[in-house]
């Protein structure tokens, strides 16, 4: 079975491919100085207590955080007996190269959010992906990656808000009732909520222009469905996108090795 590894800027999504279902997904802070195993006795104990009985023999890692890899890798040696892929490494092939600047290095979870997207919903594409940052990644018709847009994530700009003002507590984010906010927080929710629905619709609506053909808007990541709730700019909100391309890749590794 595959053991997929979705590492982003704030939390590690592992999940068990059993090659035609996942069995199981777990989640964890990103924490660099986490060793392998550590992680292997939370795995196993989630596994125990879920009686998720899996034979993990293969894995593939995607990490935005490039210090968690190696550990990562020792997990994947010393626990399973095998080497995993690494998005982003030579050795792991796309099923598309990306189109970008020479010399530049795209963030793995955007190769494998376009890969994944476009597996399902072919091209033209946009995947707006709500992580710690919120990133859109645009698809073209053959599922290259071409480029994009890195804004600041929700809760980064939460966080920012209340680090530079004194009177601005910390929040969580919700849609609030009314644009008109008539205490401190329900002005706070509004002006991140409303003010983040008009980014992604105006972010969106530039792609659009420069691409000038049909493009569809594929969402992803824990926040999608909260921002689907203020705008009827998503075709689709797919929470295992990722984990859906990352499958994806390994098979096309596999196939084509
Ligand atoms: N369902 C959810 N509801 C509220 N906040 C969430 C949810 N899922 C994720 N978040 C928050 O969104 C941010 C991004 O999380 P995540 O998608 O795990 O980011 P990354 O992939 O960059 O690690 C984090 O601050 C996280 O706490
Ligand atoms: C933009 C990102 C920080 C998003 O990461 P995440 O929010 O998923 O942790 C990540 O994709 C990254 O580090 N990218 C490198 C630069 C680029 O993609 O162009
Ligand atoms: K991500």
């Amino acid at each position: 079975m595959l053991l997929a590894i979705d590492c982003g800027n704030t939390n590690t999504v592992f999940s068990i491919w059993d090659g035609t279902q996942f069995l199981s997904t777990w989640r964890i802070a990103t924490d660099h100085t986490r060793t392998a195993d550590e992680y292997f006795v939370w795995l196993s104990s989630l596994m125990a207590m879920t009686g998720t009985k899996a034979q993990i023999t293969e894995a593939i890692i995607s990490s935005t955080v490039p210090r968690v890899v190696f550990n990562l890798r020792v997990l994947c040696d010393r626990y399973f007996g095998c080497r995993p892929l690494v998005v982003g490494k030579p050795e792991c092939r796309l099923p598309v190269a990306p189109r970008v600047d020479q010399g530049t290095t795209v963030g793995p979870d955007r190769l494998v959010n376009a890969a994944g997207a476009h597996d399902r919903h072919g091209g033209d594409l946009i995947v707006v992906d709500f992580g710690t940052a919120t990133t859109f990644d645009v698809v073209d018709t053959d599922g290259a990656y071409v480029g994009g847009v890195i804004a600041p994530g929700v809760n980064l700009s939460l966080e920012a808000l209340h680090m530079a003002a004194a009177a601005l507590p910390h929040i969580d984010v919700a849609k609030p009732a009314k644009a008109i906010g008539t205490n401190t927080v329900a002005c706070m929710q509004s002006g991140v909520y409303w003010g983040y629905i008009g980014l992604v619709e105006g972010i969106v609506r530039q792609v659009r222009r420069e691409r000038e053909r049909p493009t569809k808007v594929i969402a992803t990541g824990g926040l999608a469905s909260l921002f689907a709730q203020g705008t009827d700019l998503f075709h689709k909100i797919e929470d295992d996108l990722t984990m859906h391309g990352l499958v994806l890749i390994h098979e096309f590794n596999k196939e084509t090795a």
